[in-house]
């Protein structure tokens, strides 16, 4: 079921009752932590913490996600990547059209990718860079397009850092070292050459039927590690098995770091990517800067060879980032399933 452009380019701003293309069936809003008892939430993790890489190698197998602090990105720099993402999406909506998204492209302005997998329409806005933003931000703001290229260009090169550690933490709990990866060099620099990640910008209006809306449905990121900005409001939760949706609170200064698809299969399965969703409210709105990290997108990733013997078998053939993506795009959640290795068991192929 494909939306009508006039919905699709609703300005939800604008909208005094939620309409019947936004309008979802049966969304599972009761959260465990409403409940008789409380679940804590993804670990709040100090990257000066003596012990931090095994802190966030028990987040990933547990959760596949977890916060971070002390992570060295300024206060100044998150606020910038608020306040442009707010001018943004505060332009008049004829303004905003003018970058929408081209059908075959990945850059620009519109509702999310995976929209096309539901019957119904996100709560949500999103603006999406790939490579240099100044095309689109030349027709946002004809006279003055620099400061928001500044500022998406400085955001950028500092979590592009800030990935790489991470990552290199992330793979140092499973006793894997740069001499492992040969794509990453010990300096990592080809890392640096290849254009390897993605800025989602996504704004959550408020929304006059908040428990009938979803801001950005269930998924999981088709990435090694995202790091995820989420302004002082509510509305990421993360999917964890035998309990449910979990909260994941805005902790002022903190990142959110979810484990993406590829990580999943570099790890040969150890650190699950992690399902999660955005919810919306019926006052606030929300903004939300995800900086999605993969590797140069041709380089193949496998599960990595230290990672397989004899009782562990490689789970998945090798993939580049790109092909994944139009995996991603053709198949959505079964993107993964179909990078098995071994073809699945027929009780789990599902209905489709
Ligand atoms: C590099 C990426 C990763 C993409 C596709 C492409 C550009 C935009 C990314 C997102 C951002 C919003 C959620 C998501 C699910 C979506 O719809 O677009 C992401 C998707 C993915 O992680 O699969
Ligand atoms: O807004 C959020 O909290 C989630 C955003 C997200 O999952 C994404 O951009 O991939
Ligand atoms: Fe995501």
């Amino acid at each position: 079921m494909t939306a009508r452009f006039s919905d699709k380019y609703l300005d939800l701003n604008s909208v005094k009752e939620l309409p019947d293309s936004h309008a979802w069936e049966s969304i599972d809003h009761d959260l465990p932590s409403d409940g008789a008892y409380k679940l804590e939430s993804v670990p709040i993790i100090d990257l000066n913490h003596k012990n931090a890489m095994e802190l966030i190698g028990s987040a990933c197998k547990t959760w596949g996600a977890f916060q971070v602090v002390n992570h060295n990105i300024s206060k100044n720099l998150l606020d910038d990547i608020e306040s442009a993402g707010k001018r943004l999406f505060s332009l008049p909506m004829q303004q905003k059209l003018k970058a929408a998204r081209s059908p075959d492209g990945l850059s620009g302005y519109g509702v999310a990718g995976i929209s096309s997998f539901f019957p119904k329409l996100m709560w949500s806005e999103g603006f999406t860079i790939s490579g240099s933003p100044l095309e689109h931000a030349r027709r946002l703001w004809p006279e003055d397009y620099h400061r928001f290229c500044y500022t998406i260009q400085d955001y950028e090169s500092e979590m592009n850092k800030l990935a790489e550690r991470l990552m290199w933490l992330i793979l140092g709990s499973l006793n894997i070292t740069k001499e492992d990866i040969n794509w990453a060099g010990s300096k990592g620099d080809q890392f640096q050459a290849g254009s390897s990640a993605v800025l989602q910008l996504n704004c959550y209006p408020a929304c006059p039927d908040p428990d009938r809306a979803m801001g950005l449905a269930a998924h999981t990121d088709s990435t090694i590690l995202t790091i995820l900005h989420q302004s002082n409001t509510s509305g990421l939760q993360v999917f964890r098995q035998d309990y449910g949706w979990i909260r994941v609170p805005p902790q002022p200064g903190a990142l959110v770091i979810n484990v993406g698809d590829l990580l999943h299969i570099l790890s040969n399965g150890w650190y699950p990517s992690v399902l999660h969703r955005a919810v919306v409210h019926r006052t606030q709105h929300r903004l939300s800067i995800a900086y999605l990290y993969g590797p140069p997108s041709s380089v193949k990733i496998f599960p990595i060879p230290k990672l397989v013997d004899n009782f562990h078998p490689p789970l998945y053939r090798a993939i580049t980032w790109n092909e994944y993506l139009g995996t991603k795009a053709k198949h959505f959640d079964k993107a993964l399933r179909s990078v098995l290795v071994r073809a699945p068991r027929s009780e789990f192929l599902g209905a489709k």
